[in-house]
C-alpha cells in the first residue's frame, strides 16, 4: 500500500527542551497509527508536526512523497482545511450552531455553497448513528455524540489523513469503545489514514498498529489486528 504521510529524522526544541530527537514514521493509506507513551514524550508534538501545524527543526514531513515543512504559512493552513481532518479531545464545535452546520463548516470554508455544504454534511450522520440529531446544537448533545459530530466535521472534506489528540479523553470508557470503534471503521472506509494520541491501551487497540514514544523517541512498535 502507498504511503500517505511520512516524516523523517524529526527534530523540534523548545529552548533546552528536546520534544523530538530524531523521529522516522509512515502512514499508509488506510492505515490506523496510534501514538503512545508517557506524559511529555512527544506525541502531541509529533502529531503536530505531521499534521503541519510545527514546524520540524530538523528532517522532513512528506505528503504523498511531497515536502510539506517548508510551505508558506497561507499554502501549509490552505493544504491542512483540504487535506487532513483534526479531531481534539472536546470542545472543537461552534455551540451556536447546528451539528449538520458544524459538519459543514469546513466545506463551506472552501467556498462549497451553504445548502450544497449542508447536504453533503448530513450524509454523515447515519454512518456515525447520529440519526435525528443533525438540527441539535452542541449542548443538546452527549459527549459521545458530540464527539461523533467532531469526527463527522474532520471526514466533511474527504481529507488524506486524520489527525485524533485524545478524541476519548473526555468520556466514559463505553462511550470511548464506541467512539474509537466509529472513528477508526467510518476513516478507514472513506480511505482515509488516521494517526491518533492516546493514553488509553484499549483505545489504541483499535489502531492498526501503536507507536510509542519514550523521551522524543520511538521506543517501540507494535501490531494489532483490528478488533
Ligand atoms: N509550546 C511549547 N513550548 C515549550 N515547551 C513545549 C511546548 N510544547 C511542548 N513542549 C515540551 O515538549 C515536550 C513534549 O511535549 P508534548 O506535548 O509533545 O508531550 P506529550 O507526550 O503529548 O505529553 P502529554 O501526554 O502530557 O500531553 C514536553 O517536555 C513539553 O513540556
Amino acid at each position: 500500500m502507498d504511503t500517505v504521510l511520512a516524516g523523517y529524522g524529526l527534530v523540534k526544541k523548545y529552548g533546552s527542551t528536546t520534544a523530538l530527537a530524531g523521529v522516522d514514521v509512515e502512514v499508509r493509506e488506510r492505515d490506523s497509527l496510534a501514538i503512545m507513551g508517557p506524559s511529555g514524550s512527544g506525541k502531541s508534538t509529533l502529531l503536530h508536526t505531521l499534521a503541519g501545524i510545527v514546524r520540524p527543526d530538523g528532517g522532513e514531513v512528506l505528503l504523498r512523497g511531497e515536502r510539506i515543512d517548508r510551505l508558506g504559512e497561507n499554502r501549509l493552513s490552505a493544504l491542512r482545511r483540504k487535506r487532513f481532518g483534526f479531531v481534539f479531545q472536546s470542545g472543537q464545535l461552534l455551540p451556536e450552531l447546528p451539528a449538520e452546520e458544524n459538519v459543514a463548516l469546513p466545506l463551506m470554508l472552501e467556498g462549497v455553497p451553504r445548502k450544497q455544504a449542508v447536504e453533503r454534511a448530513r450524509r454523515w450522520f447515519v454512518p456515525l448513528g447520529l440519526d435525528g440529531l443533525a438540527h441539535r446544537r452542541p449542548g443538546q448533545l452527549s459527549g459521545g455524540q458530540a464527539q461523533r459530530v467532531a469526527i463527522a466535521r474532520a471526514l466533511a472534506v474527504e481529507p488524506d489523513v486524520v489527525f485524533a489528540d485524545e478524541p476519548t479523553g473526555a468520556l466514559d470508557q463505553a462511550t470511548s469503545t464506541e467512539v474509537v470503534r466509529l472513528l477508526t471503521s467510518v476513516t478507514r472506509e472513506q480511505g482515509a489514514a488516521l494517526v491518533m494520541v492516546t493514553h488509553d491501551a484499549d483505545v489504541a487497540a483499535h489502531c492498526d498498529r501503536i507507536l510509542h514514544v519514550r523521551d522524543g523517541r520511538i521506543s517501540g512498535h507494535s501490531q494489532y489486528t483490528v478488533a
